[in-house]
């Protein structure tokens, strides 16, 4: 089967193909933890965590040494309506900081023994304002995820995916409503920081959005409503399903590009883990609505798959005692 796709439906069959996990693994990883040296259970979500990580890397005995995070970045046209608290020029300057090594991810992968890309899709060209006409065209959108897709590292084992785009908490929000219903309010939170004012406009840019798109789903919401950098990001977490990489969740953009794949194939996000829920207060719905219960809750609402780097200490955690705890027979411990 070919690896390429041309358009979103070349795209979704793809991603439909993708692989499942591997049943054996998780039978395997399963009987090696109910060996280890501790009562049944006692590590908890760890023991999970374990299991779901070696059923999809193919082994019951997994180890995480090469992890990824990739950031991606995108301008939007509705920031221009007055949506996010910084004007649109800090995406670019955050692009800048990141290939500088200041930014909070960048910390966060160094801590974790991540590798750090990131990718800035086409800064000087904004997506149309959504509320006026799709942010992108099929062309663009294909070209977002094929950018993602083409982002993951051979030999990658644990993805992170994050983001940067000045005004994407709007999208997100516009994805989400379109995605799951309700109001637009249920959606909408302050981003970086929106006043009162800023999150009436806001609110107000997401019910547009979506009347304007009304019935869009999947990846056409993605589409219409998206940024290249929520696309890419969607390109990214279809490419390691294709290849079998664990990918941890952000926050609320992450969660909202993740939520177009499941959308338009159902189960297209068995791979992922939610690392953290984000103060934004759309996030808890979206994870609840994709069926992920989140790692982390720090009150962080940063983007830029800050959440998800500090999660990857939690799966590491997870498969270094899986795999590097002795047995009771190897440890002569007496079982239970
Ligand atoms: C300095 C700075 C660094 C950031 N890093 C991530 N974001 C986060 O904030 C943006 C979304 O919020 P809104 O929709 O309100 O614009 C995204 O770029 C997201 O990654 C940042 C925002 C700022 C200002
Ligand atoms: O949930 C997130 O990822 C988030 C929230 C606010 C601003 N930027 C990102």
């Amino acid at each position: 089967m070919s690896l390429d796709f041309n358009t979103l439906e070349e795209f979704s069959t793809l991603l439909a193909a993708a692989p499942t996990e591997d049943g054996a693994a998780r039978q395997a990883a399963r009987d090696r933890n109910e060996q280890l040296t501790k009562p049944p259970g006692a590590l908890g979500r760890l023991e999970d965590l374990a299991i779901w990580y070696g059923a999809w890397r193919g082994t019951g005995r997994p180890a995480i040494t090469s992890p990824q995070v990739i950031v991606f970045a995108g301008n939007h046209g509705v920031a221009a309506r007055g949506v996010s608290a910084f004007p649109p020029e800090v995406t670019m300057q955050m692009v800048a900081n990141f290939e500088h090594g200041g930014a909070a991810v960048n910390q966060l992968s160094k801590v974790f023994g991540a590798r750090m890309d990131v990718h800035a899709l086409d800064l000087d060209r904004p997506t149309a304002d959504f509320t006026a006409s799709p942010a992108m065209d099929e062309a663009e959108v294909i070209a977002a995820l094929r950018c993602g897709w083409e982002a993951v590292a051979a030999g990658t084992d644990l993805l992170v995916t994050g983001e940067m785009g000045i005004g994407n908490t709007t999208s997100a929000a516009a994805i989400a409503m379109a995605l799951f219903g309700g109001a637009a309010g249920d959606w909408t939170g302050r981003g970086t920081g929106v006043d009162d004012a800023g999150l009436d406009i806001k609110t107000q840019v997401v019910a547009e959005g979506v009347a304007r798109h009304a019935g869009v789903s999947g990846l056409e919401a993605l589409r219409c409503l998206g940024g290249r950098e929520i696309a890419a990001m969607a390109g990214a977490i279809a490419r390691a399903r294709v290849l079998r990489i664990p990918v941890i969740l952000d926050g609320f953009i992450c969660s909202a590009a993740a939520a177009c794949l499941e959308n338009a194939v159902p189960g297209a996000l068995d791979h992922c883990v939610a690392g953290h829920v984000s103060a934004e207060p759309g996030h808890s719905k979206v994870l609840n609505k994709i069926g992920k219960d989140p790692l982390l809750a720090l009150g962080m609402r940063l983007g830029e798959g800050s959440g998800a780097a500090l999660a990857m200490g939690i799966i590491k955690g997870a498969v270094a005692c899986h795999s590097g705890m002795a047995t009771f027979a190897e440890a002569g411990v007496s079982e239970g």
